[in-house]
């Protein structure tokens, strides 16, 4: 009845949420437009020499007319909206695609001279605000750091006219308000300027410093807005910012690949969320086990954690490379010796977590990794507080004891130990554990059948951490303390 619960709890667990937000033709209609926009940018303004560019007031204006029927062949059965995305002044906000050449050129255009029925940015209010941006951008981005400082003074050369501007378009503004019009391409320029939201990590223990929230005014209007829309329309990071080589496993919820990050050259894991996360509640979830990494920091026996990101409603997460997981051994006779090496190294890794007040709550094979020889707990998943100030969502039912079963929370330490004692007697067994009831009764009971080959020792040290009570359970600064790791001690 137990193992039904546990898996009936699991499948709980594993419930990630499936219901679709309807995407609305707006935002459709948007990524359109920003996909027009790219090719605008870089297969039109791309053609133009940064080296060799003319002062805004030198354009030729053979130039701008070439320019301009570049622009109107590119454009030609655009509808208003789309115009409008392009002209408005939007399109200079984003660091993405600022170049402040383009705006000169657009000058040298005499786009003001156009009479073409495009209607007015009514965000040209907040000129100042986007110009701001604009400016951190530049300051912030590298590769634009060599015209950067060139670029502010131009900015505060032309203050004036920035400032004359606003008041010229205030009453236009004013009645824009009226009609409560809001550019879609605004708000989605707006918010991919914006930095992403800052959350509170749940798992550090003191955080006191760092439950301010910086960017709280502004978060509000774009927080569910960021992860959906960032990275799609061909900007995508994980392709501008790796190479893929292979996928090298799968789980209940991602698919995890090798990688080469451009960058750097060297190669890395990134760990891919299969199912797309629509809802903010699945979102928050997922980032649970990136909040989790990212507040253990580095330890040899745990997975190491670099980065992560959404995109197209999916969680990524940059991971440290290993070379397969446990489960491959699972398959194959392993020494006493080798056994004792992987105990030890996991119940660091355990020691590690659990002194950071964290319980993984899905130790098993899959999710301890080889690298080199050493073993790193991965598939932080699961992982909870000790307090109990998290909710608990266990991971794999065979690998869980009774109580959690029975969702008693209070040694969720010695649950992991729990996991690891099944997972070094599946290791012994040489074969994969079944779901199969009587099994599964037994290993929970602690009943353990005699392993042939291996130490009276080492049996009586995995029967204590397979205990039906988890008080009787050793703790993993206890295991590492056992006198049966002198033998693998150096
Ligand atoms: N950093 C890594 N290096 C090498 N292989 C990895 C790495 N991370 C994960 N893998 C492989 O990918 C598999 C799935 O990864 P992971 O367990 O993290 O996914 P999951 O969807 O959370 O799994 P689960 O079904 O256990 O919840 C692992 O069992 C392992 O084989
Ligand atoms: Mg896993």
């Amino acid at each position: 009845m137990f193992e039904k619960k546990g898996r009936t709890l699991l499948a709980k667990r594993k419930t990630l949420g499936t219901i679709k937000t309807i995407r609305t033709k707006k935002v459709r209609k948007m990524e359109g437009t920003l996909e027009r926009h790219s090719l605008l940018q870089f297969g039109q303004f791309s053609k133009l020499s940064f080296d060799n560019r003319p002062s805004s007031s030198n354009v030729a204006s053979s130039d701008s007319s070439e320019l301009r029927s570049q622009l109107v062949s590119v454009d030609a059965d655009a509808d208003c909206g789309e115009k409008e995305f392009i002209l408005s002044q939007d399109f200079f906000c984003t660091p993405d695609y600022i170049t402040p050449d383009n705006q000169n050129l657009m000058n040298g255009l005499d786009i003001i001279k156009d009479h073409s029925p495009c209607p007015r940015s009514p965000v040209k209010l907040n000129t100042v605000k986007s110009k701001r941006c604009r400016q951190e951008s530049f300051t912030l981005n590298p590769l634009n750091s060599s015209w950067s400082s060139k670029h502010r003074v131009d900015e505060q050369e032309n203050d004036d006219i920035e400032t004359d501007e606003i008041m010229v378009d205030k009453p236009q503004a004013n009645q824009t308000e009226r009609n409560g019009y809001v550019s879609q391409t605004a708000v989605a320029l707006r918010c991919r300027a914006m930095p992403p939201p800052c959350l509170k990590n749940p798992y550090v223990m003191n955080a006191s410093e760092i439950s301010t929230d910086p960017f709280g005014y502004q978060r509000s209007k774009c927080a569910s807005f960021l992860p959906s829309n960032m990275g799609g329309n061909g900007l995508s990071r994980y392709l501008t910012d790796f190479h893929e080589i292979q996928q090298i496993g799968a789980g209940h919820f991602s698919r995890v690949f090798k990688v080469l990050k451009r960058i750097d050259g060297c190669l890395y894991a990134v760990k891919c969320s299969t199912r797309k996360l629509y809802l903010d509640s699945d979102r928050r979830k997922a980032m649970m086990e990136v909040q989790a990494l990212a507040a253990l920091g580095f330890h040899e026996n745990v997975v190491g954690y670099y980065n992560s990101w959404f995109e197209n409603e999916q969680l990524y997460i940059q991971l440290e490379l290993c070379d397969h997981s446990l489960s491959k051994k699972s398959s194959l006779k392993v020494s006493e010796r080798e056994i004792l090496v992987i105990m030890h190294q996991i119940a660091k890794a355990l020691q590690f977590v659990h002194e950071k007040g964290i319980a993984h709550l899905d130790v098993k094979p899959e999710n301890i990794y080889i690298k080199n020889g050493v073993c790193k707990l991965g598939d932080f998943g699961c992982a909870t507080r000790l307090d109990k100030s998290l909710p608990v969502e266990e991971g794999d039912a065979r690998y869980m004891p009774q109580e959690i079963l029975n969702e008693d929370y209070e040694h969720l330490d010695k649950v992991d130990i729990f996991s690891l004692g099944v997972t070094v007697y599946e290791l012994i067994r040489g074969s994969p554990l079944t779901e199969s009831r009587n099994q599964s009764l037994n290993i929970k009971e602690g009943k353990l059948p005699l392993l042939p080959g291996h130490s009276l020792q080492l049996q009586q040290l995995l029967k204590s951490m397979m205990d039906r009570d988890p008080t009787r359970r050793p703790s993993a600064r206890e295991l590492l303390d056992h006198p049966m790791f002198d033998r693998i001690r150096g």
